[in-house]
């Protein structure tokens, strides 16, 4: 039955909401699985294959220009097909990239395969947004978003766990690549789901007007105040620096550190496994007590001294980690899990930030405006870091190889601690002017 103009339709109920709210926290999860699938492969790319460091910074900059590509579209496809199909599309689009990475040996295929995952993933992640918005707007939207970013980064940890849990299928790079095309596969099956759901609501539940998607308004860069731009450079640093650190880090573990592959994915796992609970939390005390500035200077100035401290400090006594048969170096492991709580702490206060300095009906653009930035300084770190690698003849051999490129991320990590510290300068400045 679909009611009439006269009768106005119902909200969704709570079980609606939640359902919807599963299926695309699936899809999310295939999503951020299949990007860090290649994490656990790049020292058998290159052992088997003879990729350089080089090569595989390339494979992770393919993705952000395929991202920047589909950015700059402006999320057409969204407003002109409905969330709905984008949702499925860009799942299918995951699906295809991930079978194509894993396909071939030839290193154009596997560019190939990532550049055509940027174009997929990036606008899931904003149809995923969108989704949410509609089936929870005014109902618990920001702990919605949460638990999804939460499952999202659970995807991430599978990923890392896989050197574990499929072990056997690492005898080779493409059969966790193939692997990771299965569970992209059960989030393309769950995008289909949410199809039915959202085409079985149609006509008979209120999820909104279909809202405007974020555009990139590149002509009004100049309306956007001083400490919106603090909190970009910053968010273009931090996650130029800790992307591409996850991208190396199982090799780097692996490589620098004699770690095996078991061990080094566990130890890579704690960042995203720290967010997925810290995450929250930190968003909840920042609510509380504001002060968003200062929890990022204080994340800046803990992430300073960590990659230095991973290459000069003595590894320490052994420690097994709970739960696994493994034990890596304590000094790693205070690193990685230092290093989970900045990834769970400057997230948790720099996207919410921008809400409460620009005003609602330009937080759009806003958003998107960062997370364009946010791709140009992803995509350039990568070939750096890795051309550095490769200048050193870093490997097991040559572990000292591995510090220009630890010393490149505290570089960035100081600008970005710069920044942070300009906007606690300007906030306090306003709230004494205000006081
Ligand atoms: C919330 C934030 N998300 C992003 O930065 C996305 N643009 C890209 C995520 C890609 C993960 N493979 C985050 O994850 O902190």
């Amino acid at each position: 039955m679909t009611a009439t103009a006269a009768t106005p339709l119902p909200r969704p109920t709570a079980p609606q909401r939640w359902l919807a709210l599963l299926l695309v926290s699936l899809a999310m999860f295939g999503n951020y699985y299949v990007y860090d699938a290649l994490n656990p492969v790049i020292d058998l790319l290159r052992t088997q294959q003879g990729f350089s460091y080089g090569q595989i910074g390339a494979l992770s900059t393919a993705y952000n220009v395929a991202a920047l590509l589909v950015l700059l579209a402006g999320g057409y496809v969204i407003d002109r097909f409905g969330t709905r199909t984008a949702i499925l599309v860009f799942s299918a689009i995951c699906v295809a990239a991930a079978a194509l990475t894993a396909a071939t040996p030839h290193f154009e295929t596997i560019l190939a395969g990532r550049f055509l995952l940027g174009l997929g993933a990036e606008p899931l992640i904003v149809a995923a947004t969108t989704v949410l918005a509609k089936w929870f707007s005014g109902k618990e939207l920001g702990f919605a978003f949460g638990l999804n970013l939460s499952v999202s980064r659970l995807g991430s940890a599978s990923a890392d766990w896989s050197t574990s849990f499929a072990s056997p299928l690492y005898a080779n790079w493409q059969d966790p690549l193939w692997l990771a095309t299965g569970v992209v596969g059960v989030g393309l099956a769950a995008a289909a789901l949410y199809w039915m759901q959202e085409r079985r609501a149609q006509g008979r539940i209120d999820l909104g007007e279909a809202g405007e998607t974020d555009r990139l308004e590149l002509r009004r860069l100049y309306a956007f105040g001083r400490a919106y731009w603090y909190i970009v450079a910053l968010c273009v640093v931090f996650y130029a620096t800790i992307f591409p650190f996850r991208t190396f880090a199982i090799d780097y573990f692996q490589q620098a550190h004699g770690l095996g592959r078991e061990a080094a994915g566990l130890l890579s796992s704690l960042l995203p496994m720290a967010a997925i609970v810290l995450t929250p939390l930190f968003g909840l005390w920042a609510d509380r007590v504001g002060r968003r500035a200062l929890f990022m200077v204080a994340g800046t100035l803990l992430m300073l001294p960590l990659f230095l401290m991973v290459t000069y400090l003595p590894p320490g006594p052994l420690l097994a980690i709970p739960f696994t048969a493994q034990s890596v170096p304590a000094t790693l492991l205070l690193v990685a899990v230092l290093l989970g709580g900045v990834f769970s702490l400057i997230p948790a206060v720099l996207w919410p930030a921008v809400a409460y300095i620009v005003e609602a009906r330009r937080l759009g653009s806003a958003y998107a405006l960062m997370t364009f930035c946010q791709q140009v300084g992803w995509a350039a770190v990568p070939p750096v870091v890795g051309l550095l690698n490769d200048r050193a003849a870093a490997g097991p051999g040559n572990p000292a190889g591995y510090a220009g490129g630890m010393w490149f991320y505290t570089a960035l990590v100081a600008v970005g601690l710069v920044f942070a510290w300009k906007l606690w300068r300007l906030e306090s400045a306003a709230g004494n002017a205000a006081a």
